[in-house]
């Protein structure tokens, strides 16, 4: 857990042993208490040096142990012992020093860090602060505005630019360890008091109270209701106003209101769920840690609207080379010039210059015969994709990989029509695709474990999160989005307004409410799939009585609102009317009132006031249900899954953990009454019945969501 060795006959070297990470656990705490005493209290040993092993300083403390009881020696006085110690101390950083890494950085007298280090307080995005002294030391040595924006954001520094703010002594390209050792040896009989950051006075800051509130404004509108960025404002508050004495109290009461709190829970949750769901596994035992990925060079994208130019530019800023294909001239050159915008102004933000020379941009399908994977990301049409597919059976080499950006058809149908079932997988993205971070792979019946593998290998390459999930329409976030989409039009019949829906929705937590949301991605696309499926248009059976299709409650106002070409934001008309077509201020739109005045009076449904609690429980339990049954069919091998693709998908607060972590937390039972009375009062609406695995959870005393999985008897696996 930490090795001690005597180097150069006078320097103790303690080297953190507990990987991956060397995460502060009670056995490391311990193993570093005993380390520091024998260091101090050998004669022979006049200096100390600090550092991990395997090129990683201290990823902070061991999040896992934050669940249960608190055991081995607490980190704020084992940190106060090393920052008091009469011998200098050296911290070696390589890799990283996160959250407590860092604060055991800040109480070492020197501070030594490899050229690609990174440094940082991310307590807060677990809903924390850093309490083991971080946010009273650190603003004593960088002063107040630096400090406050490393602990509200939780960023990581790179070492170049904690070298600049005073936090680093020295960077190296050397090793970091000899660098500190000799290091250590030059601050041998140096006065130490000055170094010791505790003991330093908070730089005085001009309008300190007008910052904190600039500041307190700024992190209010980013993560509204989010607890964890307000306490660490008022600690750092404590750094300037008070004695560290004093501070370190206050830091240590900000604490206790949020170490138990649900949204620490949910948002540490959230911190392991991102790093399962890249650990895929077929029911044939082929899994993430047996299955090799191909080795992609070269990429083509067959289309260039939205998707395929996000898709074109996030393979060519990771270095692969791409060809991309589009059906004529002109299309061809106006998806040219916007990728090249793109890249150019993603590189100037990055300070690196963009790769356009990976670029080749053609008309010709034949261009594609050498090529390691296509991604079809052309029209959502079946028949057009089936054609696609047929030509690059003929076009590519048998190797190559087929991919489809399909956000909803049958991946397997697609498959069928090819050379290569087995190499043939979707890739699902989301809009603008070089920016959102969520990538389903889709996984059908016939795709191999290579093929997989390959597809989540290239969404970690492309800096994606990727899922993978299980063929079946819509998949999993789409699938989802039906029930909480349907739910959130019903309320609109019963007496609600968009701006209500949204308004309930964004106090919850989302960035976005869900008429605000449908603006933003188009509401000509739902209403075309509505006609394909004769829900709305000339194919509608007369014989359907109002407000119902397929014998179920149907809600036609989004069909009205298209029908007048209000199409969202792109039009400048759809739930709400904006500036002009393309506007993104979204105003309240008198005309959708009437619109609905109207729709009700001549239906004869009596409007009626709705709570923001009905809101959230028919929108998120609806959601939550469809998860279960997701569950259920094997389409998603977890609820973690199923969480992270609505967090990095389609703006679920993280503070809230994702719709099943919620579902949990608001307790299943509680969730099941809910829905039961919601199902009760809307027999007509399947999505409200409760699903069997939804119901078999609570009768086994709802277990929390991590021990669902071992609930889930699932017949077929689509995975
Ligand atoms: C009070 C609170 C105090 C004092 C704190 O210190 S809170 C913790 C603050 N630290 C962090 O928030 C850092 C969290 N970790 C990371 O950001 C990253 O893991 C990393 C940058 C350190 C490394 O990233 P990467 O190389 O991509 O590796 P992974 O993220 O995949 O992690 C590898 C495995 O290590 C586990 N891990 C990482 N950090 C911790 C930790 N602090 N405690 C416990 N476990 C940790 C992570 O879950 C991965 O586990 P497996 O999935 O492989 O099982």
């Amino acid at each position: 857990m930490a090795r001690y060795e005597l180097v150069k006959r006078s320097v103790a070297l303690i080297t953190l042993t507990n990987p991956p990470v060397n995460a502060l656990s009670s056995a490391v705490r311990h193993a570093m208490a005993k380390s520091m005493e024998r260091a101090l209290n050998d004669p022979k040993v006049t200096a100390v040096v600090i550092c991990g092993e395997n090129g990683r300083f201290c990823g902070g403390a061991d999040i896992r142990e934050f669940a249960g009881p608190l055991r081995g020696p607490p980190l704020v006085p084992l940190l106060d012992a090393i920052e008091a110690g009469q011998k200098p101390v050296v911290a070696a950083i390589e890799g990283v020093a996160l959250g407590g890494g860092f604060e055991l950085a800040l109480v070492c007298h020197y501070r030594i860090a490899h050229f690609k280090a990174r440094l940082g307080l991310p307590e807060v995005t677990l809903g924390l602060l850093p309490a083991a002294g971080g946010t009273q030391r650190l603003p004593r040595l960088i002063g107040i505005p630096a400090a406050l924006e490393m602990i509200t954001t939780g960023r990581h520094l790179s070492a170049q630019e904690a070298l600049k703010l005073g936090i680093l002594d020295q960077v190296t390209e050397q090793n970091t360890c000899e660098v500190a050792v000799e290091f250590a040896l030059r601050a041998v009989g140096k006065p130490l008091s000055s170094r010791r950051v505790s003991m330093l006075t908070t730089p005085c800051t001009p309008d300190l109270d007008a910052l904190l509130e600039a500041v307190t404004m700024q992190v209010k509108k980013k993560a509204r209701g989010v607890m964890a960025p307000l306490a660490c404002i008022q600690a750092v508050r404590a750094a300037a106003t008070m004695p560290y004495s004093k501070g370190i109290k206050r830091e240590s009461e900000l604490m206790a209101t949020l170490f138990n709190s649900g949204q620490a829970q949910a948002l540490q949750y959230c911190f392991f769920a991102q790093r399962t769901a890249g650990k895929w596994t077929l029911p044939n035992g082929a899994q993430w840690n047996n299955s090799k990925p191909r080795e992609i060079r070269s990429a083509a994208i067959i289309g260039l609207g939205t998707m395929g130019r996000g898709i074109v530019v996030s393979l060519a800023r990771v270095g692969i080379s791409v060809i991309a294909v589009e059906s004529e001239k002109k299309l061809l050159e106006t998806g040219k010039q916007m990728v090249i915008g793109m890249l150019e102004r993603d590189a100037k933000r990055r300070g690196v210059s963009a790769s356009l020379n990976l670029l080749k941009f053609t008309l010709s399908l034949q261009d594609l015969k050498d090529v390691d994977l296509v991604i079809e990301a052309v029209f959502e049409d079946m028949a057009l994709k089936k054609r696609v597919f047929q030509e690059l059976s003929k076009v590519c080499r048998p190797a190559t990989v087929l991919c489809t950006n399909t956000s909803g058809l049958d991946v397997d149908a697609l498959a069928g029509v090819t050379d290569r079932p087995h190499l043939v997988v979707g890739m699902h993205f989301f809009s603008p695709a070089h920016v959102m971070k969520l990538l389903e792979v889709v996984c059908g019946p016939r795709s191999s474990s290579e093929t997989i593998a390959t597809a989540m290998s290239l969404g970690k390459r492309m800096g994606k999160v990727s899922v993978a999930v299980g063929n079946c329409p819509g998949f999993v976030g789409n699938r989802m989005l039906k029930p909480y989409l349907d739910q959130a039009t019903f309320l609109l019949e019963e007496g609600a307004t968009p701006e209500q829906v949204d308004k309930a929705l964004e106090d919850f937590g989302f960035a976005m409410g869900v008429f605000r949301m449908s603006d933003l991605a188009g509401l000509d696309v739902g209403w075309r799939i509505r006609k394909e499926s004769g829900l709305t248009g000339p194919d509608v059976d007369p014989k359907n009585p109002p407000r119902r299709r397929q014998g179920r409650r149907y809600c036609p106002v989004p069909d009205m609102i298209c029908e007048q070409g209000r199409f969202g934001q792109k039009t400048g008309r759809g739930w709400y009317m904006y500036d002009k077509p393309g506007g993104t201020n979204a105003k309240p739109d008198p005309l959708i009132q009437n619109l609905l005045e109207m729709y009700r009076s001549r239906y004869g449904i009596q409007p009626r006031n709705i709570s923001d609690q009905e809101i959230i429980e028919r929108c998120l339990f609806a959601l939550a249900n469809e998860g279960f049954r997701i569950l259920e069919d094997g389409i998603a091998a977890r609820p973690e899954d199923i969480d992270v693709i609505y967090l990095f998908g389609y703006g679920f607060p993280r503070h809230r953990g994702g719709p099943m972590f919620y579902a949990s937390m608001v307790g299943l039972e509680r969730v099941l009454q809910r829905l039961e009375h919601y199902h009760q009062a809307n027999p007509d609406v399947p999505h409200l019945e409760p699903s069997p695995l939804f119901k078999k959870l609570v009768a086994c005393g709802s277990p929390p969501v991590q021990k669902w999985r071992e609930h889930i008897k699932t017949m077929h696996s689509h995975l």
